[in-house]
Parts: C-alpha cells; sequence; structure tokens
C-alpha cells in the first residue's frame, strides 16, 4: 500500500528519559525517568520542505533538516508504512540532556516510532506490535535497553533474538528514590561503546549474571539488596580511562554504601534508593580545591510509570 497522509493531521506524543545498564545489566536492564521529551508532528502538503522547531535540549546544536534524529526515523517509518515522503513541521519540546547517559537518542527514535505509527494508524494502517516499534528502535540505537523502558515505561528487561528485540517490564518498589548527577559536559555513546572489549572474562559473566538477576529481585521486592545488585564488571570499569571523573564519582558514593551507578553510557551517574540530601555531601568532598568547570547538577527524579503516550 503506498498513500499520502492528510495535510494537517496531527499528533503529539512524549516520551521518558532512561537510564540503561543499571550496573549489570549492560544493554538489557533500563529504567524511564520522569523527564519527558514531547513532539508535535503536524502533516504538511507535498509541495511544503519538511520544518524543524527545537526549543529546550539540543537548540541550537541538533540538525534542523532532514538529518534531525526524529524526522529521518519518522518520515523512514512512514515509509515503511506506505506513506513515502511525507513533509513534516516538528515542534519538539525538549528536556531530556543530550549525551549524558539519560538515553535522549533513544527516545528522540522512540517518539519518532510512536508518531509515525499513530500517523499511520489515523490513515487505516494496522497499529505495530510493541515489539515491532521496539525491534524498529533497535534498527536504529543498537541496543535495546533504552529503548524498552521509553517505550514500555518502569523497568524493563530486554532481549533479542533472532533479529527480532522484545522487552518484559518488570516491578519497581513505588517508593524507589532515584537521584541523578548530571556532568556539564557530554560524551557520545559511541565513544563509551568504543572503549569496551570485544569478549569478558567468564567469572565476571558470571558475576553479572547473578547481579542482574538479582536486581530484577531487588528494584520490586527488597531495595536493601540494591547496593549488592548494583555491582558491574562488564562495562563501568572499562570505561573509566574516557570517563574519570564519575567512576570516581561512583567510587565514593558507593563507599558512602550508596548504590551509585554509571547512567547507561555516562557521564550521569544514578543513585537507585538515594535522595540528593544522601548524594550532595559526597559531590561536594570531590569539589575540594579549585574545580575546573560548572558542578554537576544533582537532580532527585521519579520513575516514569508511563513510556511514551500519544496526547
Ligand atoms: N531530541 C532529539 N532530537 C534530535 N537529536 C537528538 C535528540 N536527542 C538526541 N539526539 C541526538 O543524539 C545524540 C546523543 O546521543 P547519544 O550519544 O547516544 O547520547 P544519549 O542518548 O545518552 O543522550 C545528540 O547529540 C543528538 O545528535
Ligand atoms: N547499554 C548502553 C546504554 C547506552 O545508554 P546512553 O543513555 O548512554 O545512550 C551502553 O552502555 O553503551
Amino acid at each position: 500500500m503506498t498513500g499520502r497522509l492528510r495535510a494537517g493531521s496531527q499528533v503529539r506524543v512524549s516520551v521518558p528519559a532512561t537510564s540503561a545498564n543499571l550496573g549489570p545489566g549492560y544493554d538489557c536492564l533500563g529504567l524511564a525517568l520522569e523527564i519527558r521529551d514531547a513532539v508535535r508532528a503536524t502533516v504538511l502538503s507535498p509541495d511544503r520542505a519538511s520544518q524543524v522547531d527545537v526549543t529546550g535540549e539540543g537548540k541550537g546544536t541538533v540538525p534542523g533538516d532532514a538529518t534531525h534524529l526524529v524526522l529521518r526515523v519518522l518520515t523512514d517509518v512512514l515509509a515503511r508504512r506506505g506513506f513515502p515522503d511525507t513533509r513534516l513541521r516538528l515542534e519538539c519540546d525538549n528536556h531530556i540532556p543530550h549525551a549524558r547517559g539519560l538515553g535522549s537518542s533513544a527516545s528522540a527514535v522512540v517518539a519518532a516510532i510512536a508518531a509515525a505509527d499513530a500517523l499511520a494508524a489515523g490513515a487505516g494502517a494496522p497499529a505495530l506490535a510493541p515489539d515491532e516499534k521496539l525491534s524498529l528502535a533497535v534498527g536504529v540505537e543498537g541496543h535495546p535497553d533504552n529503548a524498552a523502558p521509553a517505550l514500555l515505561g518502569g523497568a524493563a528487561i530486554s532481549w533479542t533474538s533472532a533479529g527480532r528485540a522484545h522487552a518484559a517490564r518488570i516491578d519497581v518498589d513505588a517508593g524507589l528514590d532515584c537521584t541523578i548527577i548530571v556532568p556539564p559536559t557530554g560524551l557520545s555513546t559511541s565513544v563509551a561503546r568504543g572503549v569496551l572489549p570485544a569478549t569478558v572474562p567468564h567469572a565476571d559473566a558470571a558475576h553479572n549474571a547473578a547481579r542482574a538477576a538479582l536486581l530484577v529481585h531487588a528494584l520490586g521486592n527488597e531495595p536493601a539488596l540494591l547496593f549488592d545488585a548494583t555491582e558491574d564488571a562488564i562495562h563501568q570499569e572499562y570505561r573509566r580511562g574516557v570517563l574519570p571523573e564519575s567512576l570516581d564519582m561512583i567510587d565514593r558514593l558507593r563507599a558512602a554504601g550508596l548504590a551509585a551507578v554509571l547512567s547507561g553510557a555516562g557521564p550521569a551517574v544514578l543513585v537507585l534508593g538515594g535522595r540528593p540530601a544522601d548524594v550532595r555531601p559526597v559531590i561536594d568532598s570531590l569539589a575540594q580545591g579549585p574545580r575546573p568547570g560548572p558542578a554537576p547538577a544533582v537532580r532527585h527524579v521519579g520513575v516514569a510509570n508511563r513510556g511514551a503516550v500519544i496526547e
């Protein structure tokens, strides 16, 4: 089927930030956080050029042309669904910091897929199943651990099998406190993936398998186990060379008994079960002496129970 969407059709989607890995769950665990981006997509007539307006994060840095991540994925998914060369106006209201390890690119991709699906469904195309949306997101992102909670909300386990991505939502204790420490400068995920070895020792894989399984239990049922459950042996230490300050922060927070992990590929740090009042004294102790630049932001943030939603 090849068709054209009616000019003036519109959809608004909001999508949460995510923190992937949560320590041991490299490329398979993630948590949605209540910081949301919103995108309004309006179909233009075919003689108009697509247009992107950005407010907030990324304004002035993300491209305004067809290479804009949301526009690129949205038009690509629409073309696959039978609506090629759709011209769009996007209004992006961004709150998720870019290149900090809070899944901004996955949220952008998921927002685009959800918007494309809603526009196509409005024109009579069958709606995509959650696994189909996740598989499309993985085709862009390369790993499912951010996209899964961005789609589903809450915490998610994600995996790929025979070229298709899948996810299961897991319970999170309603009272779980999360604090994020967000440095003023970012690091692209591809750089932080590039320093990882192709293989890890068997003992380290076994270490992480135990912690990741324990983490699923701790998040939903026994927060007292979060500290043990967030130990990682397969990615964080390898990233110390490109993220020395984040890893130093994690060391100090963990020495203070807090379940601190690298958020995604960093540089942000996530403290599970910790409040800013617990975290700030440790951050302040790191700042003894002249600080080279602005201080990191310390934010208390709730778990987002809703993933991508059409508003
Ligand atoms: N809302 C968005 N709109 C357009 N591009 C985005 C958006 N969010 C992220 N990006 C692109 O993705 C990059 C960040 O992706 P990445 O390095 O994977 O970091 P993270 O996903 O952890 O924030 C940004 O520098 C930008 O190019
Ligand atoms: N599992 C990935 C997660 C990347 O998350 P991001 O938020 O930094 O993009 C990794 O560790 O590389």
